[in-house]
């Protein structure tokens, strides 16, 4: 990754560090507060990091046009900034948005799939299973900003996430769509999916492939919140400082809890699923699912 955590912190008072020891101490902390901010930002080209050390919340923009679709620079960009805000004691809680307008994230870079040998599928699952297994198995409490369409990867951004808002517009989707492609969603995303809506829900959504719009995902509860799109973000910061009002310690061993089962199964059967995914996805078949999915996209501009 070409970033570099640039430490622009100003400490301006006294006041700012005791915000500071707030966030560090996972301690309730009112806020939004605005004054005496520190700041740590680090970009790369797919992904910008924002730090807020005084609020102890980082906002990850995801900045890659056309439609945010996550390559492999995406994926290692991502791996790295999640490692980097764990292991930040100023970071309690990060949220997710996009830059690029209308849409959130179109989902795995079908390009990363399409046309490539085994050896490459092979590194390139073990990146989204790692992007899928950092945000799941988060110490941070973990805020899905949803300000655009989300199919497939980008719904799995969402889901992995603690909590979902979405922007009121029922242009924008979201779901798992993957047997639309030719493909299928792999086991561990599918058990994230089953524990947000159930098993039923979760079969026929997977089946039919279903993308659904912001208001019926609201109504099946994919999304936990819509708001007017120009108040995706602040809804995220409003609804984090609910959050952080439980301490840290006692939260993630809750969330751990309640996420052990799925993370365990997905830790065991690891390296099985990446050799599926390698053997399925060049299979002549897939190839020829993707090549025509791929074709269908570019033709829908023509
Ligand atoms: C049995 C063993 C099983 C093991 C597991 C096996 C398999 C699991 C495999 C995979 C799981 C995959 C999950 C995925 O994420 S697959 C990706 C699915 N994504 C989609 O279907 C989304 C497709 N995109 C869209 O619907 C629209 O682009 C979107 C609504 C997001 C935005 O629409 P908009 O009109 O703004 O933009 P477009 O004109 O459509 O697109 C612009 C540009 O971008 C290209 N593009 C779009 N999406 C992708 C993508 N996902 N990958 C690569 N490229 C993409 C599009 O083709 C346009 O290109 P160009 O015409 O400008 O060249």
């Amino acid at each position: 990754m070409a970033s570099v955590l640039r430490h622009s912190a100003k400490f301006t008072s006294g006041i700012s560090s005791s915000l500071a020891a707030c966030a560090r101490n996972g301690t309730a902390c009112a806020f939004p507060c605005h004054a005496f901010r520190h700041r740590n930002s680090s970009t790369s080209s797919k992904i910008r990091v924002d730090l807020d050390s005084s609020t102890g919340v980082a906002v990850m923009t995801l900045q890659g046009p056309p439609v945010n679709s996550m390559c492999m620079d995406f994926l290692t960009d991502f791996a790295i900034s999640m490692e980097k805000l764990e292991l930040d004691k100023n970071c309690r809680g990060l949220i997710l948005t996009s830059a690029v307008p209308k849409v959130f994230s179109a989902g795995l870079d079908i390009m990363e799939m399409y046309g490539k040998g085994p050896e490459h599928a092979t590194v390139f699952w073990r990146a989204v299973q790692e992007m899928w297994f950092k945000l799941y198995s988060s110490n941070m409490v973990t805020i899905a900003a949803v300000n655009g369409s989300s199919p497939a990867g980008g719904c799995l951004l969402a889901l992995s996430s603690d909590y979902r808002i979405m922007a009121d517009n029922p242009r924008y989707v979201i779901g798992l769509n993957e047997a639309q492609v030719g493909i299928v969603a792999p086991f561990w995303l599918k058990d994230n999916m089953v524990q947000t809506l159930g098993h039923r829900q979760t079969e026929k959504s997977l089946q039919l492939a279903q993308l659904y719009s912001a208001p019926d995902a609201l109504k099946i509860g994919l999304v936990d919140k819509l708001v007017p799109e120009e108040k995706v973000l602040s809804t995220a910061t409003e609804t984090m400082a609910k959050w952080f009002s439980i301490p840290d310690h006692s939260r993630q061993i809750t969330k751990s809890m309640m996420r052990k089962q799925t993370i365990d199964k997905f830790l065991s059967n690891r390296e099985t699923d990446i050799n599926n995914f390698a053997n399925f996805v060049t299979k002549d078949s897939i190839q020829k699912s993707l090549g025509t999915y791929l074709a269908k996209l570019k033709k829908k501009k023509a």
